[in-house]
């Protein structure tokens, strides 16, 4: 990762999406650590700045004002340099967050099964499963929103598998995808006109 006193990787910007308890929140935070980069986690950013949790939010300002302050942490996440950026389960469902967040840089969607989520989040208080039956409620919600989040840069799988191996993975495949970006950049780059340029190019 490091190498004379500079920092090799990827991308100096990337995006977690996905379900609840995909793990965007934790393994966003393990990725910023062996990245070096900051790390921002929207729905946190969201609780500090409107100074209520996520249930007390929704049950008392209503479920659009959340997403407006989703809207809004995309539009100044999409600003920052150097960070990892671990968002709500539903921020990438909004299209015009979705258009931002890719413009930006890639935006990797955790996957795990209905199962695996309830599991995760049947002690937490998540107000979208506040239901008799969490479990059929992961199930409807996510065939919603899986073509959604099949619109993500790179996915990966979550289930079974311990937080490194899910961050060695994302990191493998980030240098892949930049490995491409760079590749289809210089593909596409303007003919170099200068004298001597078109030889140098095949040199
Ligand atoms: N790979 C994993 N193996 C086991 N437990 C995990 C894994 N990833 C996350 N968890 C646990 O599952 C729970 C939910 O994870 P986390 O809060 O990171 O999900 P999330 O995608 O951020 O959810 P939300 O959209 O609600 O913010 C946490 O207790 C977390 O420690
Ligand atoms: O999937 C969702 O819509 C949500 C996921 C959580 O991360 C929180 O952002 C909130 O509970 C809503
Ligand atoms: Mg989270």
């Amino acid at each position: 990762m490091f190498s004379s006193g500079l920092i090799e990787r990827p991308v100096s910007w990337v995006a977690l999406a996905g379900f609840m308890g995909t793990g965007k929140s934790r393994i966003g935070w393990e990725l910023s650590r062996a990245l070096a980069l900051h790390f921002v986690d929207t729905d946190k950013l969201i609780t500090r700045v409107v100074g209520k949790s996520i249930p007390e939010v929704f049950a008392q300002e209503g479920e659009g004002y959340f997403r407006a302050c989703e809207h809004e942490v995309v539009g100044r996440v999409t600003r920052l340099e150097h960070a990892v950026i671990s968002l709500g389960g539903g921020t990438f469902i909004q299209e015009e967050n979705r258009r931002c967040l890719l413009e930006r840089g890639p935006v990797v969607v955790l996957w795990a099964t209905p199962e695996t989520i309830y599991q995760r989040t049947k002690h937490s208080d998540r107000p979208l499963l506040r239901t008799e039956d969490p479990l059929e409620r992961i199930r409807t919600l996510m065939d919603e929103r899986a073509p959604v989040y099949q619109q993500g840069t790179i996915h990966v799988h979550s289930d079974g598998r311990p937080s490194e191996e899910i961050v060695e993975e994302i990191i493998d495949r980030l240098w892949s995808w930049a490995d491409a970006q760079h590749a289809w950049a210089l593909d596409h780059a303007a003919p170099d006109h200068t004298p001597g340029g078109e030889s140098r190019a095949s040199d």
